[in-house]
């Protein structure tokens, strides 16, 4: 089944960018998607698997084992030290999904044929280095949605039941997708969420007339439209690659550390969790922009994805953030150094100083940045991607009729990597 390219959906670049900043850190915790019908929700998160990097896997281990790296726990280990490799999977969970379809159950063919107490995977095993896909997740039951942001938390599973006791890793990029209209999530998920993007269609007739050109391109000749996108996905999929390997790399300065609590301060956010996915955020975001170091555009922007639904707010405040406020909250406090040297000075000092790696481990080095800064620039407004995926291929995608007339040569043509014309993994 052909799927509709990642970089060919219209605008919707900070879904684009929750996404791809999961994809580089997943310990951001995931993205809620809210928002209208039809605003390409389901398509885009099912174009993010196909652009994913593929992931080696240890022969015949059902948990998705990595061969360099083989969870200790795995049911199916030990593992030989090499295995093959696969795209990244993208794992859809039904609303009516059962509890054991979720977390996996006692496999009943072999306990009553065999005897043995053997474990039947679930979809938490199956999604694990992929995406799990929960769309109406407002309509999940509350005990499944524990159970999966539980799963996702932890980055792993733990089944205790039917004589059965495993844990098994299962660490995925969480999307969960809902119409507001159709009932809220409790705070407490809601909370548990990552990221959140509101999602809804341009009002713009330029940019709704180009939407259905490139969806009727797309039904006319898949082939030839995934063809055209294939080099633009591929660009996205190298991108998310060099900036999971440059993660590690990049610091978080106290100066925007202490920025990240002041916004989050200022929007009186309960707890803590809200300061832990902006900090997260903000150095997957300066990796993914070829950046060793946070700045507070970073910090800016991630604030804009992690802290909407964990803000103090009145049931008739508009979604999102109200822009003012964040300026105000993220403005250099007067009189400091916007280094964040700090009155005290202190690089060395525990807690004191931004000499120190904050939160991410390793101290960069930002005179041997080996990611040149990619380019931000704003959308044209009808180019596909922007910051959050490289410009749109310059010739415009195969209209309906140019697709029609490249069929002869495109069909049963695959791209060079033509992720989203792949069959599904
Ligand atoms: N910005 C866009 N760019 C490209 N296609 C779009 C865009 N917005 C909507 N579409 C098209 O609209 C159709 C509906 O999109 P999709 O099914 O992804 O919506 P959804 O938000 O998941 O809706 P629902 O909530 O009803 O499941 C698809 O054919 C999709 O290609």
């Amino acid at each position: 089944m052909l799927r509709f390219p990642f970089s060919a959906v219209l605008g919707q670049d900070e879904l684009r960018l929750a996404l791809i900043l999961n994809a580089i850190h997943p310990a951001v915790g995931g993205v809620l998607v809210r928002g209208e019908k039809g605003t390409a929700k389901s398509t885009m998160v099912r174009a993010l698997a196909a652009v994913l990097p593929e992931v080696e896997v240890a022969d015949d281990c059902r948990f998705s084992c990595d061969p360099a790296a083989p969870d200790p726990h795995c049911p199916d280990g030990p593992h030989a030290a090499d295995g093959g490799v696969r795209p990244a999977r993208l794992v859809e969970l039904p609303v009516g999904a059962s509890e054991d379809r979720l977390t996996g159950a006692l496999d009943l063919e072999r306990a009553l044929g065999r005897g043995e107490a053997a474990f039947q995977p679930g979809l938490l095993a199956a999604a694990h280095r992929g995406v799990l896909y929960v769309d109406e997740v407002n309509l999940l039951p509350d005990h499944l949605v524990d159970v999966l942001l539980d799963a996702a938390a932890m980055g792993e599973a733990h089944v205790e039941r039917d004589g059965v006791s495993v844990r098994h890793a299962a660490r995925f990029l969480l999307v969960g997708t809902m119409n507001p209209e159709e009932g809220e999530l409790r705070p407490q998920l809601l909370d548990r969420f990552g990221l959140t993007v509101d999602v809804a269609a341009s009002r713009e007739p330029k940019q709704r007339a180009e939407v259905v050109r490139r969806r009727l391109a797309f039904e006319a000749d898949p082939n030839a439209f995934c063809a055209h996108w294939a080099a633009t996905d591929d660009e996205v999929g190298a991108r998310i690659a060099a900036a999971r390997a440059a993660l590690g790399a990049v610091v978080l300065p106290d100066a925007e550390l202490e920025r990240i609590a002041r916004i989050c301060a200022a929007f009186e956010v309960d707890g803590m969790r809200a300061d832990l996915v902006t900090a997260r955020a903000a150095i997957a975001l300066a990796a993914w922009r070829g950046r060793t170091e946070v700045t507070a555009e970073e910090v800016r922007d991630a604030a804009r994805l992690a802290l909407p639904h964990r803000r103090r707010r009145n049931p008739f405040d508009a979604p999102g953030l109200d822009e003012q406020q964040l300026d105000d909250a993220s403005a250099d406090p007067e009189g400091e150094d916007p280094d964040g040297d700090g009155p005290d000075g202190g690089d060395d000092g525990p807690g004191g100083g931004d000499s120190g790696p904050s939160g991410n481990g390793n101290k960069g080095d930002s005179g041997n940045d080996p990611h040149p800064s990619h380019s931000d620039s704003p959308s044209d407004g009808d180019s596909g991607p922007t910051e959050a995926g490289p410009e749109a291929p310059s010739a415009p995608p195969p209209t309906q009729q140019q697709g029609a007339q490249q069929q002869g040569k495109g069909s049963g043509e695959k791209s060079a990597r033509s992720p989203n014309c792949a069959s599904r993994a």
